[in-house]
């Protein structure tokens, strides 16, 4: 579990983030979203003691990241910039961290492999492409094995195989019972990994959300749905209260029904549906509105 209370930083005139309190749970990802330069970075700089707050306090597990005996163990984070020395191989890298905290070569190797990085375990570190020194920053956190994953904007530079990577991974250890914390300026890749949001702007939080909760409390409950019965369908919506936005040959755009109602209405009037999608588009706009 992460704890925030009341966090806030300055630089000179800057307040980059300003008096954030918010708790991240374990068991579920957490995407930490904002525009650039809502205080993501910091916000997670000061959460692994790399920032000084000028107020508040943030702890992981119960205490300060400063005094965890073994930090690595405690919480792995990914953060932008992180240092690599060019000259170093993967593997070297790794092990030079490992070697801070008894941590063996067996399980160097599982975090390559697990990175994808065990064919290039023994290149060096600076030839290395944006996405694989992703890679090895994502190694780099899971190495002691932590119980808390911290990681900033972590598609960056990565290929669709690895995004892809990324998702079951965050996806894989949330599932294992680990508090998740991943921060992204993009709601439609957040909305595909993540169970809850804290959504901030201008240093402070604006939401702390479910993504189920946010789509019914923006009110943009929208679905595509395509149906050989098309006109059928329009009737049997208009009349439980639908509101149809727009009719194509055979789909039409739905408003004000939830997907499972829209279901049970075609199949009460035995209509045939191809396909039957909520509109990703709303959790955009949510997101669009409340950090306007
Ligand atoms: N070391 C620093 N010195 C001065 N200003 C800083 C420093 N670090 C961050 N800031 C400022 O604090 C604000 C928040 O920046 P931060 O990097 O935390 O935002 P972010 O949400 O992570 O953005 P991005 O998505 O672009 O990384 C910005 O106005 C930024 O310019």
């Amino acid at each position: 579990m992460i704890e925030v209370r009341g966090l806030t930083k300055r630089f000179g005139a800057t307040t980059a983030v300003d008096g954030l309190s918010f708790t991240v749970r374990p068991g579920r990802v957490t995407g930490f979203l904002g525009p650039n330069g809502s205080g993501k970075s910091t916000t997670m700089r000061m959460i692994v003691g790399l920032d000084r707050p000028d107020a508040g306090s943030a702890t992981v597990g119960g205490r300060p990241y400063r005094t965890q005996p073994a930090p690595l163990c405690a919480v792995g984070a990914l953060l932008e910039g992180r240092a690599v020395h060019r000259g170093r191989t993967a593997r070297q890298h790794l092990a030079g961290l490992a070697r801070t905290h008894g941590i063996g070569a067996r399980r160097v190797s599982e975090v390559l492999a697990m990175a994808g990085l065990g064919a290039v375990a023994d290149r060096r570190a600076g030839g290395f492409s944006l996405g694989m020194s992703q890679r090895l920053g994502v190694a780099s956190a899971l190495l002691g094995d932590p119980a808390v994953v911290i990681l900033d904007e972590p598609v960056n530079g990565l290929d669709p195989d690895g995004v892809l990577w990324i998702r079951t991974l965050l996806k894989d250890l949330a599932a294992q019972g680990r508090t998740i914390l991943v921060s992204s300026h993009l709601m439609s890749e957040t909305a595909v990994t993540a169970d809850h949001l804290l959504i901030i702007g201008g240093g402070r939080l604006l939401a702390d959300v479910g993504i189920d909760e946010l789509i019914t409390r923006a009110g943009t409950n929208r679905c595509l749905v395509r149906s050989p019965d098309p006109d059928v369908l329009r009737d049997a919506l208009t009349a439980a209260g639908a509101t149809i936005t727009s009719r194509e040959a055979d789909s039409l755009v739905v408003e004000g029904l939830a997907a499972e109602r829209i279901g049970e209405v075609a199949a009460s009037h035995g209509a045939i549906l191809y396909e039957l999608t909520p509109h990703r588009a709303s959790l955009e706009q949510a997101y669009m509105e409340l950090t306007r």
